[in-house]
């Protein structure tokens, strides 16, 4: 039996000297008659597997003395799914709260674990969109491949679920379905008409008018003639505002229908459908949510999840920003509203909400599912800040010269100008600089123009340093999601 993986049984691991750097004793895994053990060596992450049986002889690797060294390669994920059931991603439903913790890097879920584990709460560890993976380089393999070696690394088994976010194509919602992921959140902007509220009264009236006669009557007796009744909902149909509602969304329903019946209902297998409008101008109206709510249960469309474009600002990797009291006056129908049809309320742009977090708790009786993703991408630029100063002085200036290119992804309202120049911070102050608005915008947005930049001779600029870095500091950088994310989790009472 190798010595490491007696020594790690018998607590010893510490005594134990080799080329390993690390043991990762949480992964200390028995399959029949075969051993696994994560380790960190020189070259990387790796499996020691010893012992004999099926698993043994199929992982891929290096045999030396009896015993198999296997790469953390995607192969070697697909038969470790295949013998270990909680390393692959599951669907949840509606009855446990589950917090998304999108993974631009990698190497966010080993923390991610930590701070969720043993928590009234569910992780999404395999988050991303296909801009995340546009703009970062990697693949939904990347994806599913860094959240399941997590797993084992951590012997997380209470589950974990992998999200295809914010999917607008067939043929991306195909290839998230293809590989597994038990998630999808449908991006209807593309299917929203934005453009109608901006119109005046006159012009909705016209164009609603366009549309067929039966539809227009559908609506109105659906909706001026019958009061909806939603406990604990505060509801009142306009004539005005329906006609708007319904330019605005009767598109996207459609949209919505038709990707259910292609592609959910089909499935021999679960999968959580959230359904995502939060990425448009117009902010949802908890008269607008139940209209498409409600369309969507008349239309046999069940969903785990919606997400409204809440009334202010949900922007990246920031606090609220808006009037907190109509907030909370919108956020309680909302919450109703999702009750009434048995789904969650999904919350996106989760990121640093802290002052809205114990109101969304509140209203959602602690059942929601809350997105977030760029703010364990600023945890690890923290770390860079505090231990690697020239490196994170080049990715600031970086950012700076690159932001508007930038803005194309994402909305935000930062103020270039309000950030310290570098010129006036000295070292140890470099990490203040993610605790302010202005500057946590900047390197949150800039994450895939950082990630990618290359030198002249094809050399990554800044990404090989910043990832030897963060694996220097795995354990600074776990402390740190564990501390961030952890105070999320505190304010949304769980
Ligand atoms: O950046 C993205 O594309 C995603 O992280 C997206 O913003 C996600 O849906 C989210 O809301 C994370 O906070």
């Amino acid at each position: 039996m190798n010595a490491l993986i007696e020594a790690v049984r018998a607590g010893k691991v510490n005594e134990f000297s080799s080329e390993v750097i690390k043991v990762y004793a949480s992964s200390l895994t028995q399959v029949g008659d075969t051993t696994l053990l994560m380790v960190r060596t020189t070259e990387g992450k790796k499996l020691i597997v010893v012992g004999s049986g099926e698993l043994f002889d199929q992982l891929q690797g290096e045999v030396v003395d009896g015993e198999k060294v296997a790469p953390l390669t995607h192969e070697n994920r697909l038969i470790i799914n295949q013998f270990l059931p909680h390393t692959a991603p599951q669907a949840f439903g509606t009855q446990v709260a589950t917090m998304g913790l999108g993974d631009r890097l990698g190497i966010a879920s080993p923390g991610h674990i930590q701070t969720i584990r043993g928590k009234d709460i569910r992780p999404v560890l395999a988050q991303q969109s296909i801009r995340e993976l546009a703009l970062t380089g990697r693949t939904y393999e990347d994806v599913l491949d860094a959240a399941a070696y997590a797993v084992l690394q951590e012997g997380y088994t209470d589950g974990y679920g992998a999200d295809g976010d914010h999917l607008k194509k067939e043929e991306d919602i195909e290839y998230a379905l293809r590989l597994g992921f038990t998630m999808l959140t449908l991006d209807c902007s593309e299917n929203i008409d934005n453009t109608i509220e901006s119109m005046s009264e006159a012009e909705i009236a016209a164009k609603y008018e366009q549309l067929p006669a039966s539809l227009r009557s559908r609506y109105e007796e659906r909706y001026l003639q019958t009061a909806p009744n939603v406990p604990g909902a505060t509801l009142a149909y306009t004539a005005e505002a329906l006609k708007k509602d319904v330019l605005i969304y009767d598109a996207a329903i459609n949209f919505m229908e038709a990707i259910y019946r292609k592609y959910i209902v089909t499935l021999d297998r679960a999968v959580d459908f959230e359904i995502s409008i939060d990425e448009t101008a117009t902010p949802t109206s908890p008269e607008a949510h139940y209209l498409v709510a409600n369309e969507l249960r008349d239309r046999g469309v069940v969903i785990f999840s919606m997400a409204p474009r809440f009334c202010g600002e949900f922007q990246k990797g920031i606090d609220y920003i808006g009037d907190i009291a109509q907030f909370e006056r919108e956020l309680a129908s909302h919450a109703a509203i999702a009750v009434h049809f048995e789904y969650k309320l999904s919350i996106h742009s989760g990121s640093d909400k802290f002052s809205v977090f114990p109101l969304i708790g509140q209203y959602t009786n602690g059942l929601f599912h809350i997105k977030t993703a760029g703010t364990n991408w600023l945890e690890a630029v923290r770390v860079v800040a505090k231990v690697n100063p020239t490196l994170y002085r080049r990715m600031h200036q970086y950012a700076l010269d690159h932001f508007v290119e930038a803005t194309a992804y994402y909305h935000v309202t930062t103020d270039i100008s309000a950030i310290a120049p570098l010129s006036n911070v000295t070292d140890a102050q470099l990490p203040d600089y993610m605790e302010e608005n202005n500057a946590r915008q900047l390197l949150h947005i800039t994450y895939g123009l950082l990630l990618q930049a290359k030198n002249e001779d094809g050399s990554r600029t800044f990404a090989d340093e910043f990832f030897q870095t963060l694996a220097d500091q795995e354990d600074t950088f776990a402390e740190g999601l564990r501390h961030h994310i952890g105070r999320h989790l505190e304010l949304l009472g769980k």
